[in-house]
């Protein structure tokens, strides 16, 4: 049996690093939502080993892809015999802080537990995910959350009111370790005000959701590659109504309430920078495994 499950991407409208933690992770507080721009895996059964293809150059093949290595994780954790040969048709940027290995794990661990007849539930998978990255949990329940820990503590919040995401990402990828070793805590910042955040999602306040916006680690990532800063200035200028750079970066999203404005952003983009989408929001539907997952 054939089995295809979409992995969408992840924005965070807000990201607070509270403390570096004896385990070297920072604890995080922060508000994630699913955006409806996704790489599909396809999973077939073979008779053994894990086999990769992917669409996209700009991706690892062997244990170092994150969904080869959820295949590995799922074989040995319960003693699979069979194979499984992995595709990732990518559409998500490639190290642009949307999450796009750990949906593509996410996605991996939930049509496996289809496809071999695990029965784990959603919680068992996330456990199993956080395993892989700190992002993975998130990505298995999908949705709208605020996010805690290292990103595995999730409590289910009102989704963004419907609107565009206008996405741009500079050439260059970064790394999330990087960005996290230089960040600075003792550095004065604006930090984000969750409870503000979490009230304009329950109101359904877009402009509340749009001012609220708020990243700590985007002064790291600013500092590094004033390109960034210079995105962001381009799409408030050409009228995206909040602005900010998904968690460690480089991509820089936008909120636009409609869709001739998010239209007039991209364009405004286009050429200045080479990797610019307009999707939609997708926070509100509930990343259920059902939801997702075709069998072919
Ligand atoms: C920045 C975010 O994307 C926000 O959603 C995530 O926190 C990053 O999640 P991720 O890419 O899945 O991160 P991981 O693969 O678990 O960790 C990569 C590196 O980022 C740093 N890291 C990550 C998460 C965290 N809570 N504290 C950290 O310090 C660590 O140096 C770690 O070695
Ligand atoms: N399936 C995959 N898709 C994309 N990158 C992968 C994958 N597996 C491993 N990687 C590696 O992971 C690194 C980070 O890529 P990814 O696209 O997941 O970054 P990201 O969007 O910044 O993640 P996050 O937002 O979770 O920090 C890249 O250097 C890439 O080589």
């Amino acid at each position: 049996m054939d089995i295809s499950v979409k992995a969408p991407a992840k924005i965070n409208l807000t990201l607070d690093v509270l403390h570096k933690r004896p385990d070297g992770y920072h604890e995080l507080e922060m508000v994630m939502t699913t955006i409806d721009l996704a790489d599909r895996i396809d999973l077939t059964e073979t008779s053994q080993g894990i086999q990769l293809e992917s669409t996209s150059g700009f991706v690892p093949f062997d244990d170092r892809n994150l969904a080869y290595r959820a295949a590995a994780l799922v074989k040995q954790r319960f003693s699979v015999n069979k194979g499984i040969h992995i595709v990732i048709h990518k559409k998500i940027p490639v190290a642009a802080g949307l999450a796009g290995g750990s949906s593509d794990a996410a996605a991996t661990l939930k049509g496996l537990n289809q496809l071999w007849d695990l029965g784990l539930t959603m919680e068992e998978l996330a456990e199993l995910g956080l395993e892989l990255g700190s992002d993975v949990p998130f990505c298995v329940r999908g949705g709208t959350a605020i996010a805690r820990g290292r990103g595995e503590d999730l409590t289910p919040i009102a989704p963004p009111p419907p609107c565009w995401v206008v996405l741009a990402k500079p050439q260059h990828g970064v790394s999330t370790a990087e960005v996290f070793g230089a960040l600075n805590l003792d550095h004065k910042q604006e930090r984000p005000d969750l409870d503000a955040m979490v009230q304009a999602l329950e109101t359904r306040n877009f402009h509340g959701v749009c001012h609220h916006l708020s990243n700590v680690l985007e002064q790291v990532t600013l500092t590094a590659y004033p390109k960034v800063a210079r995105i962001k200035e381009r799409m408030s200028a050409f009228g995206a109504e909040g602005v900010l750079m998904s968690g460690s970066g480089p991509t820089v999203f936008g909120l636009v309430s409609r869709e001739s404005l998010a239209r007039r952003v991209v364009n405004g983009l286009r050429g200045f920078c080479r990797q610019v989408y307009a999707v939609r929001m997708m926070g509100g539907l509930e990343g259920l495994p059902l939801d997702q997952i075709r069998t072919k």
